[in-house]
Parts: structure tokens; C-alpha cells; sequence
């Protein structure tokens, strides 16, 4: 593949969703083309709108350091709880080089961020899980009922998704449903705060490290800032432009190792705004975004997909555990 023929679809889900069965075919062309080439679409017309959780966002990251700080996230395999400015250092070095690497990136580059993340909470969708959420209930009472709801909104378009995803490797639509059901998925908040233009123009200053994501598909809410990019197959980088409504979804690593390498789970990073504005005081403004990583049962094995091996497509990946997968990245990462 080349620059030439990587794009970044612009998708209307309402076909996939309510259009005639030729509407639909196309809808779901249309999708594989985002995941097979750069690995990106943005998908309008899904039915979802973070609007609210926009709002308790920003409640919560303007809540004291000290009330934030009750709610550590410091157990990788949890995943639950706050990160503070520069915990953790999105990369990918840690797959190669491990803990060391991600430590010595982390020091000279720090992630420009701050970040909530959410798992599922034990009730009629899903299982009880050894580890509970940290809501901040006290300062933000409703905090934690509107991010259950978003949790399953998002999980119900999660599915939705496969279901295109099956079709268009022509599998049977409901072939991924049975490794879904145990709501492994995080919610995360980010909060990029306002910075001087100067830091993040130095050379190598990120908001947030090139990465891959762990999962199926992240669903990610950006707002109108811009400065997310995705890496082309040449190593340049892709503005990821915000189109407003519309939702950028992205392949993760088990959906490339599912598929073989059919479907990418490419490299993105978050930099300075191509298009920012500076304010009065020199700062480029604070930068809001929304991700939901969907990920299989950590407990299940994933292993390549029949039709996505041939000859000349030789299996790429042993069997991988989701779960492992993901505790050894986030241990190195964070
Ligand atoms: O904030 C963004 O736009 C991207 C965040 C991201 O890629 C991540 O948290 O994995
Ligand atoms: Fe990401």
C-alpha cells in the first residue's frame, strides 16, 4: 500500500443501520476500506453523542489535584482510576525494548495530558469484576450513573461495528459476538490542559506518544482542536482533521492480529493543532477528547482468522490473550 490510496472514509452508519440490503453492501465497503488501508474512519449518524459526558468531563478535570488524585489508577490489570499530568507515556517502544525504554522516553518526552479511565460496573450487562470504579460521587453526584449509560451506548455501537467488521470478511455477522460479552472495555477522559505554544513546538513535544491501540476498535470523541495524526505506511504523519459529529473509529492490535493483517492497527499521536488559534496569552487552548477502547474477553484466545491466512499470507501472530496483552502494555506504558 502507498500514501496514494490510504484514506481516512468519511462513513454514514445510518445506511449500515437502516438502508435497503444494496445500501448496507456499500456501507460496509466502505468501512473495510477505512481498516484496511489506514486503518481510520469517521463514522456519522451512529445514533451516539457525548455531549453529556463532554460536561462531567470537564467538571471532573477541574476538580482540585487533590480530590483527583483520590482516585489513583495504579493497577494495570484494573485499569480504573486517574492519571496525572505525564503518567503515562503512550508508545510502542515497550513492545520491543519493554519497561526501560517506555522510562526513558517518558523522561525526556512526558505526555502533555491527564486522563480518567473506566471500566464496566458489575449489574444486569456484565459480570462482577475483582476491581471497582472511582466515581467521584461526593464532588460530582450523577458522575457515575452517566458514565455507566455511555459505558453500554458505546458497547451496543461496539457491536454494531463487528457485526459490519464480520460481514465484510465475510464471516458470519454475529462471529465475533461470543467474545464480547464481558464488558473489558474502558472509557477513558482526556484532558490535554492549555500549554504554551513554545512547549509543544520544541522539537519531539507530543500531547500524546505514537501508539498503537490494544483493542477491536477504539471509538474516539475529539473536539474541534485538531493535532490527532495517523502514520501512513511512508512513516508520514496524517492529520486527523475533527469533523464535527462524526465519531473517528480506529482498529486495534487484536483486530490486526484477528485478521492477520487485513485490518491495520496503525501508529497515531496527538501534536500542536495544524489549525490552532493561540489565545491572549500565548497558550494554545486545552484540548478535550473522549475514547472508548472495546476490547475481547481478556480471557479468551485470539488466533488468526481461517480466511485471513493464505500462502502468501502465512499466520503472523501465535494465539494472543487479550488480557495479557493489554496488562503487558499498560505495565510498560504507565
Ligand atoms: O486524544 C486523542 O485524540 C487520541 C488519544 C489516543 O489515541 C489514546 O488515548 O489512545
Ligand atoms: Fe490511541
Amino acid at each position: 500500500m502507498t500514501t496514494q490510496n490510504f484514506r481516512i472514509p468519511l462513513v454514514d452508519f445510518s445506511a449500515y443501520l437502516k438502508g435497503t440490503e444494496a445500501e448496507k453492501k456499500a456501507c460496509v465497503a466502505q468501512i473495510m476500506g477505512g481498516f484496511t488501508t489506514s486503518g481510520f474512519l469517521y463514522l456519522q449518524n451512529s445514533g451516539l453523542s457525548p455531549t453529556e459526558v463532554y460536561k462531567w468531563s470537564e467538571q471532573f478535570f477541574k476538580l482540585p489535584l487533590q480530590e483527583k488524585k483520590k482516585h489513583p489508577n495504579d493497577n494495570s490489570a484494573a485499569n480504573r482510576g486517574y492519571s496525572g499530568m505525564g503518567l503515562e507515556k503512550t508508545t510502542n517502544v515497550d513492545i520491543d525494548g519493554g519497561a526501560e525504554a517506555v522510562e526513558k522516553l517518558r523522561a525526556m518526552l512526558p505526555d502533555l495530558k491527564e486522563s480518567l479511565e473506566i471500566g464496566s460496573d458489575e449489574g444486569s450487562r456484565y459480570p462482577k469484576k475483582p476491581w471497582k470504579n472511582h466515581y467521584p460521587e461526593e464532588a460530582l453526584p450523577g458522575f457515575g450513573e452517566g458514565m455507566t449509560k455511555f459505558y453500554a451506548q458505546c458497547d451496543d455501537l461496539h457491536h454494531q461495528l463487528l457485526c459490519a467488521i464480520a460481514e465484510g470478511l465475510k464471516l458470519p455477522k454475529d462471529y465475533f459476538k461470543e467474545y464480547v460479552t464481558e464488558g473489558d472495555h474502558v472509557l477513558r477522559l482526556l484532558h490535554y490542559p492549555s500549554i504554551p505554544k513554545a512547549v509543544l513546538e520544541k522539537e519531539g513535544a507530543v500531547r500524546a506518544g505514537s501508539h498503537t491501540d490494544y483493542g477491536t476498535v477504539t471509538l474516539l470523541f475529539q473536539d474541534g482542536s485538531g493535532g490527532l495524526q495517523v502514520r501512513t505506511p511512508e512513516g508520514e504523519w496524517w492529520d486527523v482533521e475533527p469533523v464535527e459529529g462524526a465519531i473517528v473509529i480506529n482498529a486495534g492490535d487484536m483486530l490486526q492480529i484477528w485478521t492477520n493483517d487485513v485490518i491495520k492497527s496503525t501508529h497515531h499521536r496527538v501534536v500542536s493543532p495544524p489549525n490552532a488559534v493561540t489565545q491572549e496569552d500565548g497558550n494554545y487552548s486545552a484540548r478535550y477528547s473522549i475514547a472508548y477502547f472495546a476490547h475481547p474477553d481478556h480471557g479468551r484466545i485470539i488466533n488468526a482468522i481461517e480466511n485471513c491466512v493464505t500462502k502468501t499470507r502465512p499466520n503472523k501472530y501465535g494465539p494472543v490473550k487479550p488480557g495479557e496483552w493489554m496488562v503487558k502494555r499498560l505495565t510498560a506504558t504507565y
